[in-house]
């Protein structure tokens, strides 16, 4: 796969919440087709710097450029255009529980308002089906649903607008070793067909070594280190000794070996 174009550039981000600084001069560029995953401490900022990459969380100092456009300082037509191009699952309430898995991937077809039922349908359809849920669960609710079908519903709902972006929050947060690989091969697969850039917040080792071309880590309020694993394991710090160096980082580096 040929890593060229970049589709998120980030420069000298600062980030404060009061007197509480977050990240301090960060730079971090992303590129078309890859899948990148943020790794560090709770707390560190990953899940705001995610925020701040979807046009959530404004910046203190800084500029992020989205597929050519800067974020934060854009008219609305662009900012929606943006929205309209990123899909993303949230860690938490992936689904809306009082709505259908039908009407949950159908929410963001709605709010176009361009759409007519007939091809919303079709559209919702097709979504389901490419996330592996079955025609039979589209009038379900979610509380009928186990951990990973949830899961998939709601990257149906991310997948919904045929985005170019996709970010992921803790995907596999809460799934069993099988379910999360069984998401990973997903969303992998997704990757190569849809021709998808992923940014992926985690914590979870096997799915990082499982799918990442490049990781970021984040620590210190910087990103001190960025590559794929086996350069970033060569970096000596305190977060990427402690997170690749136990016992659960050894198992996962070693399937990367077996790859
Ligand atoms: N809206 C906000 N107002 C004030 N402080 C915030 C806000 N959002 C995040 N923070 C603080 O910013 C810091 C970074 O939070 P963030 O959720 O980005 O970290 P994280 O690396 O994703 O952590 P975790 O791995 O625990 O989810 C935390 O100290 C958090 O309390």
């Amino acid at each position: 796969m040929a890593i060229i174009d970049p589709v998120i550039e980030i420069t000298g981000l600062t980030t404060r919440f009061g007197s509480h600084i977050i990240h301090e001069n960060i730079d971090l560029t992303v590129y078309k087709g890859e899948i990148l995953a943020l790794v560090g401490g709770s707390g560190s900022g990953k899940t705001t710097l995610l925020r701040q990459m979807l046009g959530l969380v404004t910046p203190a100092q800084g500029s992020v450029r989205i597929l050519g456009a800067r974020r934060y300082d854009c008219g609305r037509e662009e900012q929606r255009k943006l929205r309209t191009r990123s899909g993303v699952l949230f860690q938490q309430g992936a689904l809306f529980s009082a709505l259908t898995v039908f009407e949950n991937v159908a929410l963001p077809l709605r709010e176009m308002r361009t759409l007519c039922e007939g091809t919303i349908r079709e559209l919702v359809m097709l979504k389901l089906g490419m996330v592996g849920v079955e025609a039979q669960h589209a009038r379900k609710m979610p509380a009928e649903l186990s951990g990973g079908m949830v899961k998939r519903v709601a990257l149906a709902r991310a997948l919904a607008l045929d985005p170019e972006l996709l970010f992921l929050d803790e995907p596999t947060a809460g799934l069993d070793p099988a379910l999360s690989e069984g998401f990973v091969d997903l969303v992998r697969s997704l990757r190569e067909e849809l021709a998808l850039t992923v940014i992926m917040v985690t914590h979870d080792l096997d799915t990082l070594v499982a799918i990442s071309d490049r990781v970021a880590v984040l620590a210190d309020r910087r990103i001190v280190a960025l590559g794929p694993i086996p350069e970033i394991i060569t970096i000596d710090h305190p977060f990427i000794t402690a997170f690749f160096g136990g016992m659960r980082g050894r198992n996962a580096l070693r399937a990367l070996q077996q790859h």
